[in-house]
């Protein structure tokens, strides 16, 4: 038996009754017949149950925690709700009768559950109407899957920006290619004008041959060469005879035509090595490196008979066109300086013209040369 001041000093549901402990009767209450037992007391109440103030709002994860683990079967799905089952639990799921509801778990032993109550309830105050139904994807999928959302987004993207920019870079490359092309065209353009200007610059427009400064310019250079090994160099200097009275009866045309046959003959008796010029109206230039004297004498006296023979048969005719020839050396003995070498065939050539002209005249470094009239140098 419970002293009667013994509840007074207790708060109710706080501290259960002892084992066995049977309530007392309310006052006025008659004493239960012999043999009768009272219907047994209510379970005590859990340590942990929510207090009598928790609002059904709060509650609520837990109901939502009881029908997740068993969806309800179809017929339950079609049974109307029970509005006095409502009003008693507006978030329970309502299930049909005779469908058993899943168990509540043991309140004292759910702690995890709670935990999973009250991150659902931060996510937006679920409700009995947000709980999946059977074939749909809970929510929890849809959470799990958008991290893979978002990784395929920005692989898109990515692939997007790349695309993009493998075009442009494309274009531009496509770009500079037409450029470098152009500029290649231009180079090559720019090359052969260039090529063509420096071949205006060192030969004759009429004859092809080289002008006076060039042909003075290879003649140095060919002689600093040959004298580092003392080989001989020969000039020839030769002049068309009478030439005057060939442009007075022919004509200007004719004159033009007489020097570029003389021209012609000449190079079909030179090789590359030798050096071919005109040094001004009807006098030209011929160097040969590494001959004697007597061989590049006999040289000119090939030319000057091929002129002789061949003029009449040329067209227009002319007749009596001649050349004269005089032909000098440089050598180890004689030196090797231009201007010495060409007054020594330019005397010679006077020489050739004074004895008649049609003819070669040599002159060696030990003659004695008379010098042509006027102070000519290359
Ligand atoms: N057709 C033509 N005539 C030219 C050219 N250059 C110079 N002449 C002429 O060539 C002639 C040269 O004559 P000269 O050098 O005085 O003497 P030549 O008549 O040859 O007589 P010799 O030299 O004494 O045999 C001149 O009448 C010039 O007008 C040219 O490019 N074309």
């Amino acid at each position: 038996q419970v002293p009667a001041d013994a509840p007074a000093m207790q708060a109710p549901g706080q501290h259960p009754p002892p084992p066995g402990h049977r309530p007392r009767p309310p006052p006025g209450d008659h004493p239960p017949p012999p043999g009768h037992f009272p219907p047994p007391p209510p379970p005590p109440p859990p340590p942990r149950f929510p207090p009598p103030e928790a609002t059904a709002h709060e509650a609520t994860p837990i109901t939502v925690i009881r029908a997740l683990p068993e969806p309800a079967t179809p017929a339950a799905m079609a049974t109307p709700v029970d509005p006095a089952a409502s009003h008693a639990d507006p978030f329970e799921i309502p299930h049909a009768p005779g469908v058993s509801s899943p168990a509540l778990p043991a309140v004292g032993s759910a702690p995890l559950a709670a935990d999973a109550a009250v991150s659902m309830s931060a996510g937006g105050g679920n409700t009995a109407t947000d709980a999946p139904l059977p074939g749909e994807d809970a929510p929890h999928g849809l959470l799990s899957a958008w991290p893979w959302l978002a990784a395929l987004s920005l692989a898109l993207l990515a692939w997007w920006v790349a695309s993009r920019r493998s075009h442009r870079l494309a274009r531009e490359t496509e770009q500079l290619s037409r450029q470098q092309r152009q500029l290649r065209s231009a180079h090559e353009q720019l090359r052969q004008q260039s090529a063509h200007l420096r071949n205006l610059s060192i030969h004759d427009p009429l004859t092809g041959t080289l002008n006076r400064q060039a042909f003075a310019s290879e003649l140095r250079e060919l002689m600093d060469h040959l004298s580092r090994f003392g080989r001989p160099l020969n000039l020839i200097v030769f002049d068309l005879d009478h030439f005057k009275s060939i442009n007075d009866q022919c004509g200007h045309l004719a004159g033009d035509a007489a020097l570029k046959l003389v021209v012609g003959i000449v190079r079909e008796h030179l090789v590359s090595a030798d050096l071919f010029g005109r040094f001004g109206g009807d006098e030209f230039l011929i160097a040969c490196a590494d001959q004697s004297l007597e061989s590049c004498a006999q040289l000119a006296d090939t030319v000057r008979a091929a002129v002789e023979r061949k003029a009449p048969l040329h067209t227009p005719a002319l007749p009596g066109l001649t050349l004269s020839l005089g032909v000098a050396q440089a050598n180890p003995e004689a030196g090797y300086l231009p201007d010495e070498l060409f007054s020594r065939a330019d005397a010679a050539l006077y020489e050739a013209k004074r004895q008649g002209r049609n003819r070669v005249v040599t002159r060696d470094a030990t003659a004695v040369v008379e010098p042509a009239p006027g102070h000519r140098h290359l």
